[in-house]
């Protein structure tokens, strides 16, 4: 079987971050997973583990003392030497903005194809078949790398699965850092998240709340339903201009795309721009009093309701789930 490139985030603390499940789960159904981590203290013994357990068969993992003064250009080094080391059949990456950048670079460099916002893949008569879903989720493409190594970011979120365990093997290398001018950074702007609940980019779950959730303290019901089924919090562009959420949780054309196995959209009309942030959810749960609200178009389950009699419901149901 061919390997298959795959490069794993890290967490700042060192963990395996949670796009890995997806993109291991994916490289493992086009043939060998080996997974690519990039850091500047040498990857800890667990993580190894936790990649193995994600089915990673080998970890290559890149040491650097320059992945944070010289931004994207060591992991693009790190991964330019492993696919002339591997002779990959393909390279998967993260749609993360680390993970978009560093693919762009290495398709240039590597003289690959670039197949972006994937949501889905598969090997099919020898060939990777790369699956878009564009429009807003409106319309599904499928691609080939055409004369190439298609270098594949998967959208976060899009592949729920895990692959067969491995017992990896570990090659450890080492990259110095380039000589020339050097970034010194100072400090993470948005701090690191120390909430409890899933990152919204790739959580399994987003529970939404919009203009209908009316108040900030209001927001609580849905930060309660969110917590209740261990989920990350989204809100529509006008719960967010109206204060009761941060803007880093909008989702949509102007927020951030997602694509969960479950997204529950609560007291949101579903404008074309919220849309487009979320349609390729899997499974889409709406709440809403107007019975011509434009969500429940989208919806693959619809409950003409107002939220604040509902959502408690629900969450009532969810405790006394054994
Ligand atoms: C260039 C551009 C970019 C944009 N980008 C984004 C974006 O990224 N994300 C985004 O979301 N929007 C975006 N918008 C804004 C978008 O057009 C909509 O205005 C916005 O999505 C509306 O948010 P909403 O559904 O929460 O509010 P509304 O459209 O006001 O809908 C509120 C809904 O709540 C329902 N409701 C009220 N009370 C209750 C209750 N008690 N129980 C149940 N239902 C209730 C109402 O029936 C209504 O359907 C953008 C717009 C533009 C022009």
């Amino acid at each position: 079987m061919s390997d298959i490139l795959v490069h794993i985030e890290l967490t700042r603390s060192g963990h395996v971050g949670a796009a890995a499940r997806g993109l291991l789960a994916a490289a493992a159904r086009l043939g060998t997973p080996i997974a690519l981590t990039v850091s500047d203290v040498p990857l800890a013994t667990e993580a190894v583990a936790r990649l193995g357990e994600l089915g990673a068969v080998r970890v290559h993992a890149v040491t650097s003392d320059a992945t944070q003064a010289i931004l994207a250009t060591p992991l693009v080094d790190a991964l330019g030497a492993a696919v002339a080391a591997y002779a990959p059949a393909a390279v998967l990456l993260s749609g993360s903005a680390d993970g978009r950048e560093a693919a762009g670079r290495l398709a240039v460099r590597a003289g690959g194809v670039l197949l972006a916002d994937v949501v889905d893949v598969a090997a099919h008569d020898g060939q990777i078949i790369a699956e878009h879903s564009v429009f807003g989720g409106s319309f599904t493409v499928h691609a080939v790398a055409d004369g190439g190594l298609p270098i594949i970011t998967v959208r976060q979120g899009a592949i729920d699965e895990q692959a067969p365990a491995a017992i990896p093997e570990l090659l450890k290398a080492d990259m110095p850092a380039p000589p020339g001018n050097q970034a010194a950074v100072l400090s993470f702007s948005p701090a690191p998240e120390t909430s409890a609940r899933p990152e919204l980019r790739g959580a399994a779950t987003v529970v939404s709340g919009g203009r209908g959730i009316g108040s900030e303290a209001n927001f609580a019901l849905v930060e309660q339903l969110a917590d209740a089924l261990g989920g990350a919090v989204g809100a529509s562009r006008a719960a967010v201009d109206a204060g009761y959420i941060a803007q880093t949780a909008q989702v949509g054309q102007t927020g951030v795309t997602v694509a969960p196995q479950l997204y529950i959209a609560l007291g949101i009309s579903g404008a074309i721009q919220h849309r487009a942030g979320m349609q390729s959810s899997k499974t889409i749960v709406a709440i809403n009093q107007d019975e011509d609200a434009p969500i429940f178009e989208v919806a693959d389950l619809g409950i003409v309701g107002d939220v604040f009699t509902v959502v408690p419901q629900v969450i009532e149901l969810l405790k006394n789930r054994t």
